[in-house]
């Protein structure tokens, strides 16, 4: 039997998983890497730590289950988004460290632009506000900030990637990077599917240091050393799109929820491009091979699962994660407590860099357990706040809302999450589907799935949460909800 296999470089892990031709889960290894926070509102990885786990994940997943690299036909890359890193092309050595995409040390950048060039001058191209999230201001930021940089890119010396190009490079050899990637960069135009020279010109960044842009479906490169030699990289994908491919949300109008570190709704909209008023991201959905390029409305969410790991790490008021369902289910309700987790300003629908954190209505009833309550509410207030936005944008009410991602474990947050959105919340089988996508976009190029007709009989439901919650209830808990994001704005 024969298999295909993907990596998925995330945010807090690396993952490796292998799937046979029914989308199951055949293997997997997954790893942690350090999140370093040199300042408040800093966050960083370390592209080698990250390298060097990538390659671990892979042996460990194949060791423990006796599988042979030869098992395997091909190889898919999926990503944290946007996170950059830059690199000398003749050493291999980073000049400096990742800057994730939750790192806000561009905002002074963020308010120049808005100012110099009019707000959210590059939306219409990009699809993107101006923000600290994509790539863009973090590219700007390493060649103004690190020694020598500039001039080491304008030589040709240093290459610029997000995780899925560094990786791909490590591994291959080839500068190269998918559609979906480059459309996070905030330097590729929508239409043109091109590197934009007015904002390269703009933010002076020399075009050679960029990788090429691709379809997310065929020939990466192939493997130069190790056990997986000779293997073949056939997809690329940022995570939140190898979502939509994984939740096989190939219609226009189907979309998915991941909920992860931050949650992540995509929309399909199929080969049209449109716009958002309403705080949304228009982004690249994929490009299978030759096909037409398909595009999306994303509402993006910053912290989510993140703040479940806060209340363990930065609290201690939970010992793992899963505890908080435990703990928030000790309570009937949330005691008026509301937590807006704004730790990196507010992302969609709001795009308010200014904001900060807060815990509101807390009075002396309050325990822990209304605060963890609060915690996995914050998770679905913001989802109906991106949901709304979404239906406004495209015109289209989802019939259900298919989920998928680490907290779609916690059945208290799911039953709250449809009692939200008034539709059911529906999760698949083969839940990684971040994973699963950018293996089928690996299958589909190297032929072992034929076309997008295979991926479809492999997805089927799993669980449903139908929506049970009075409508005056839900109302007033949404009215409160805003209220606290008022509370959480002009912070900063
Ligand atoms: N039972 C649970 N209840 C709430 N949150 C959870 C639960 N299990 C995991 N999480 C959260 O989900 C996130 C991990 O989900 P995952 O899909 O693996 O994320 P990512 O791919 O972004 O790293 C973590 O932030 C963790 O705190
Ligand atoms: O690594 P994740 O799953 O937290 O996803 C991060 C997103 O790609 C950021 O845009």
């Amino acid at each position: 039997m024969r298999y295909v296999a993907a990596i998925d470089q995330g945010t807090t892990s690396s993952r490796f998983m292998v799937f046979d031709m029914g989308g199951n889960i055949v293997a997997s290894a997954q790893q942690e890497h350090q999140q370093i926070f040199p300042q408040p509102g800093w966050v960083e990885h370390d592209p080698e730590e990250i390298a060097s786990k990538v390659k671990l994940v892979t042996a460990e997943a194949l060791i423990t289950k006796g599988l042979l690299a030869t098992d395997i036909v091909a190889i898919g890359i999926t990503n944290q988004r946007e996170t950059t890193v830059v690199w000398n092309k003749h050493t291999g050595k980073p000049y400096y460290n990742a800057i994730v995409w939750q790192d806000t040390r561009t905002e002074h950048l963020v308010k120049q632009l808005n100012e110099q060039l009019g707000h959210n001058a590059w939306q219409q191209k990009t699809g993107l506000p101006f923000a600290t999230y994509f790539s863009s201001l973090k590219l700007k930021w390493l060649l103004d900030n690190v020694d020598g940089l500039q001039q080491a890119a304008e030589q040709g010396d240093a290459l610029f990637g997000n995780m899925d190009t560094w990786l791909l490079w490590k591994e291959t050899g080839e500068h190269k990077t998918d559609v979906t990637n480059a459309s996070r960069t905030q330097l590729m135009h929508l239409e043109t599917l091109d590197w934009d020279d007015e904002i390269l010109q703009t933010l002076n960044i020399p075009r050679q240091m960029l990788p090429q842009i691709v379809p997310s479906s065929g020939y990466f490169g192939t493997i130069q050393q190790g056990a997986f030699k000779g293997i073949n990289i056939m997809g690329v994908l940022g995570d939140q799109q190898a979502a939509l491919v994984g939740q096989t949300c190939f219609e226009p109008g189907q979309a998915k929820n991941t909920y992860g570190t931050g949650c992540f709704m995509l929309m399909n909209t199929g080969e049209k491009i449109v716009p958002s008023t309403k705080g949304l991201l228009t982004t690249v959905a994929y490009k299978l091979g030759q096909q037409p390029v398909h595009y999306a409305l994303e509402g993006s969410i910053a912290i989510t699962g993140s703040l479940v790991q806060w209340c363990r790490d930065n609290l201690g008021i939970i010992d793992k994660s899963s505890d908080i369902e435990t703990l928030a289910a000790s309570v009937p309700d949330n005691g008026d407590v509301y937590f807006v987790p704004a730790f990196s300003g507010l992302y969609a629908p709001y795009w308010r860099a200014d904001a900060r954190g807060v815990i509101t209505g807390l009075t002396g009833y309050a325990t822990k357990a209304h605060i963890a309550r609060a915690v996995l509410e914050a998770t679905a207030y913001q989802t109906l706040d991106v949901l709304l936005a979404m239906q406004a944008d495209s015109g289209i009410t989802l019939d259900a809302l298919n989920v998928d991602g680490g907290m779609t474990a916690n059945n208290l947050l799911m039953q709250f999450q449809a009692d939200m959105v008034q539709v059911p919340v529906q999760v698949p089988m083969v839940n990684e589907t971040t994973c699963l996508g950018a293996a089928y976009a690996a299958g589909l190029a190297s032929g072992y799935w034929k076309s997008v007709d295979d991926l479809k009989a492999n997805h089927q439901i799993n669980k449903r949460w139908q929506p049970a919650m009075q409508q005056d209830l839900r109302h007033h808990l949404h009215l409160r909800w805003q209220k606290a994001i008022g509370k959480s704005l002009d912070w900063m």
